[in-house]
């Protein structure tokens, strides 16, 4: 199965409880990866909510990704880490989380892609495909038509990310895009649970 296919990133204003229905709803709905996404908190918290989500997903068979920190991924035993370009580099993360673990890494340009091509990293995160209130430090908008560039310039697993919800999800999937990362439209949905229904229901 395409682990990538909807992938539910975290929303780090919730609380501990919220985060933790939120995340339980959304895996009974369908999602196929979480990532713990943590950019306010200290390290101590960071790695207690993402203790939290792993106890939520265990026995699911969905995977727990920890957002920028290889040492939080490390102390919860987690599935794998996804970096940003200003994280660890990709090379020492991979030799410090071993090569069975999953690694992810965002690329915001074109340079970016076409770099990460040689980079042993299992997914790339296409950031953002569109403007999001959720992540205010974007560099870059790759658009419809630059996801669809994207597609046809990567040989590593692509997934989409940014502004993405069920009015725009048929034009992203009709990129080829292997997946969709999504925050605002699944945890602050009134139902999580039926907010994934219907994004999986479109996808097709
Ligand atoms: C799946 C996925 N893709 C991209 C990102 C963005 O990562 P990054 O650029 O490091 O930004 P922050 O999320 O750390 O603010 C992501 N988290 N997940
Ligand atoms: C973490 C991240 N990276 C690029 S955009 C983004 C936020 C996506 O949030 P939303 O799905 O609410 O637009
Ligand atoms: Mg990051």
């Amino acid at each position: 199965m395409n682990p990538y296919r909807l992938y539910l990133v975290t929303d780090d204003r919730q609380p501990i409880d919220t985060l933790k229905t939120v995340v339980a709803e959304a895996v009974a709905g369908g999602v196929t990866m979480v990532q713990v996404r943590e950019k306010h908190g200290d390290v101590r918290a960071f790695i207690e909510r993402a203790q939290a989500i792993k106890t939520v997903l265990q026995g699911t068979g969905v995977p727990l990704i920890i957002n920028d920190r290889v040492d939080v991924a490390l102390a919860v035993d987690a599935d794998g880490v996804h970096l940003g370009q200003s994280d660890m580099p990709a090379i020492l993360a991979r030799q410090l989380i071993g090569p069975d673990k999953l690694l992810g890494l965002s690329v915001e340009t074109e340079q970016q892609l076409q770099d990460a091509q040689l980079l042993p990293v299992d997914y790339l995160g296409i950031s953002a495909i569109f403007a999001t209130p959720t992540k205010t430090d974007l560099k870059k908008q790759w658009g419809i038509a630059g996801l669809r560039q994207a597609v046809a310039h990567s040989a590593l697993p692509l997934v989409a990310i940014g502004g993405i919800n069920e009015t725009n999800m048929a034009d992203i999937m009709a990129t080829g895009v292997d997946g969709i990362a999504l925050v605002s439209a699944i945890c602050q949905a009134s139902c999580p649970r039926s907010a994934v229904q219907n994004l999986l229901l479109k996808m097709g």
